[in-house]
């Protein structure tokens, strides 16, 4: 048998003739580019089968559509253009192209004081598609901060109001002598829980941005919540961060309207959805909360 005489199921025609929604490959391993940086993503690539008569599509059309972002930078007119792609070598068999790329974007961030930085990752991923010349693009980003309970800095607070009364009450009050004790775990007697919480965002973005706007969203996030977990840290720096615990007190509820009321601002957003999740470390549970904006299913 030579080349000339390999079977081609896909050309077949199907037992059944039914169209699908989604055709396509999953986990292929692709180095892309972002800020010229080369990132290992994965991509889930696919198109509809319109043609319910046809057997299959032509998976390595799709594989090899998606060389076209090994050299350039990711940008929505690039993956327009896979997509596009997708379609033209599908022609008569799908009307809707699929690509969903997802890996960690790796960020420099700087400390809160010293003059250090250090990496972070946001699992990231980014979804595009193309159906009826109508093109769409998703992000879902996942960004880690840290979330103190206002609830239990609030009980906190009176038990050391309860150790003051113990302590001073009916002795003449000496400046020195309380500032000793407000510098002591005997005076501070309990300490609010916190713990580190995740915001999973996905937005819905204008179709016809020129460049994707992931740090600027990352940004607007971490801004919003003010207490973003951090990279390289000294003891200035941890300092600072006990600092913006104190002033963002944040049970899930707040840490969900905050990233709305931030988002819906973001230049560039059309919708989203979020789901804050706080790992608890006083239950072996969760809180979560969830919101969205404009966003219809
Ligand atoms: N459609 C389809 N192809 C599959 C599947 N699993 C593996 N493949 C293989 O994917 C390979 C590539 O398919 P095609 O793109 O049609 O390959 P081809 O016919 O040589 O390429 P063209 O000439 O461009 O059509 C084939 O060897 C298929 O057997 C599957 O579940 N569905």
């Amino acid at each position: 048998m030579n080349a000339l005489t390999l079977p081609d199921i896909a050309a077949q025609a199907s037992r059944q003739a039914l169209p699908l929604e989604w055709v396509g490959m999953c986990g292929i391993a692709l180095p892309v580019l972002m800020d010229s940086q080369r990132i290992a993503a994965k991509a889930d690539a696919g198109v509809s089968l319109d043609d319910g008569e046809a057997r299959g599509i032509h998976m390595s059309r799709l594989y090899l559509a998606l060389e076209m972002l090994e050299q350039d930078n990711l940008t929505p007119a690039l993956l327009r253009q896979v997509l596009q792609r997708f379609l033209d070598s599908h022609e008569g068999l799908a009307n809707s192209a699929y690509l969903r790329l997802h890996f960690d974007l790796l960020l420099k961030r700087p400390a809160l004081v010293s003059p250090l930085a250090g990496w972070k990752s946001y699992p990231l991923s980014i979804e595009v598609r193309l159906k009826n010349a109508m093109f769409h693009v998703e992000l879902k980003i996942v960004v880690p901060y840290s979330s103190t309970c206002p609830c239990s800095a609030a009980l906190s607070r009176q038990l050391i109001q309860q150790q003051f009364v113990d302590d001073f009450a009916n002795r003449p009050l000496q400046h020195a002598e309380i500032l000793a004790w407000l510098g002591s775990t005997q005076g501070i007697v309990a300490t609010p829980h916190s713990q580190r919480s995740n915001a999973e965002l996905h937005l819905r973005l204008d179709d016809f941005l020129d460049e994707l706007p992931l740090i600027a969203l990352i940004n607007d996030a971490e801004n919003a919540l003010g207490t973003a977990v951090q990279t390289a840290v000294k003891r200035a720096d941890e300092q600072a961060f006990a600092l913006a615990n104190g002033q963002n007190l944040m049970f899930c509820e707040d840490a969900a309207r905050r990233l709305n009321l931030a988002l819906r601002r973001s230049p560039g957003v059309n919708a989203f959805q979020l789901r804050v999740v706080h790992a608890e470390s006083l239950h072996a549970h969760d809180a979560v909360a969830q919101s969205r904006w404009n966003w219809e299913a």
